[in-house]
């Protein structure tokens, strides 16, 4: 009978496990996936590698594992996944798209409103007893200018909560369809007109190549200055420094960030500014998103474990499920 390693590389769910265990073929270990060493060493016996977003599965990784078939993303982000290096070593790869975007989308709101009207800092202030009313005063969302950079499942569900509080939503996404945001009341625009009208602007994009730094000098020059940008979807799209300076010298309002370049990131100049709101990385961090995460990723495991079609795969459309698996062993 076969005996197949499962390894879960960071903190999933417990129902992660469970799941898992079902199959009594497929055996659980766990490592520290952010201690190298570690991983590596752990990744030699490894069938099956599950990570969030801390981990990172790269060529050198791949490279420490040969009886590894699937790496499995509890979660939305590949970022920390080398996709087309998996694809060439004959690995699946699968994540949970759907798992954590409801959360995500509300971390998003949360933030946007926690910006709006300075939250974080009253509550800070009065916590240490000072009264703070004209320091504190905030803005209004009805009839402002939301701009959604990236209208996919995340950018969606934002844009349609955000409309529920009457702000006229404006998106960027070249792949989105007119359809697709008519239906959510969204006004498609160019990436140029995005930046020049928002007051408010929410970024929902994968962190790409083309997606990297996306919002630098260039973007905060032509912003209006009471431009106030949440991000809880990579840290990389925006250029931190050019953020910065853009906070520093007025030419942006205020930023709420749930993600960093690097991370973990406790030391950042942007900590030290009052116009930012920061949380770290909580976007998917609810027991309903993490047991959606877990729950689907061991589910795509034990399905790629036992050769059965997984619908989460993303490798390329070439490397179907059953030619990957079927060049793995
Ligand atoms: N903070 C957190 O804990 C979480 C963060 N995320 C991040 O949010 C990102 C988005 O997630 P989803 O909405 O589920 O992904 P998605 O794939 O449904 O949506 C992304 C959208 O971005 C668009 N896009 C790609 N390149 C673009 C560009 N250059 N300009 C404009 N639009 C572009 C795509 O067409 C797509 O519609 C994830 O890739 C992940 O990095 C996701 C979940 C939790
Ligand atoms: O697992 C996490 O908490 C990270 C979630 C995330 O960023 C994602 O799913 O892309």
């Amino acid at each position: 009978m076969s005996h197949y390693v499962a390894l879960i590389a960071d903190k999933l769910s417990t129902a992660a496990t469970a799941v898992l265990t079902e199959d009594s073929s497929v055996e659980v270990r766990h490592v520290d996936g952010t201690d190298r060493p570690a991983l590596l060493a752990a990744l030699a016996d490894a069938h099956a590698v599950l990570v969030r977003s801390a981990t990172r599965i790269d060529a050198e990784a791949l490279a420490a594992a040969p009886r590894l078939e699937v790496v499995a993303r509890a979660g939305v982000g590949l970022d920390n996944v080398d996709v087309p290096a998996a694809t060439d070593a004959g690995v699946l790869v699968v994540n949970a798209p759907s798992s954590n975007v409801v959360s995500a989308a509300e971390h998003a709101v949360a933030l946007l409103l926690a910006l709006a009207r300075n939250v974080p800092q009253a509550h800070g202030a009065l916590k240490q007893g000072r009264w703070a009313r004209s320091l504190y005063t905030g803005v209004e969302l009805s009839g402002k200018t939301l701009g959604v950079l990236g209208l996919g499942r995340i950018g969606s569900l934002v844009a349609r909560r955000m409309a529920a509080f009457d702000m006229r939503v404006v998106a960027h996404d070249p792949y989105a369809t007119e359809e697709h945001a008519r239906a959510l009341g969204v006004r498609l625009v160019g990436l140029d007109e995005l930046l020049d009208e928002a007051q408010f602007l929410t970024v929902h994009l994968p962190l790409t190549d083309h997606t990297r730094g996306l919002l630098g000098f260039d973007a905060f020059q032509r912003v209006r200055s009471d431009l106030r940008i949440v991000n809880a979807a990579r840290g990389g799209i925006i250029d931190e420094q050019e953020l910065y300076a853009a906070l520093k010298e007025g030419r942006v309002a205020g930023a709420a960030l749930d993600v960093y370049a690097t991370e973990p990131c406790t030391d950042s100049a942007l900590f030290e500014l009052d116009n930012v709101v920061v949380t770290p990385h909580l976007g998917a961090s609810t027991p309903e998103a993490q047991e959606r995460a877990g729950t689907q990723a061991a589910r795509s495991v034990l399905d790629a474990l036992a050769g059965r079609p997984v619908p989460d795969a993303v490798n390329t459309p070439a490397n179907t499920p059953a030619n990957v698996l079927a060049s793995a062993r």
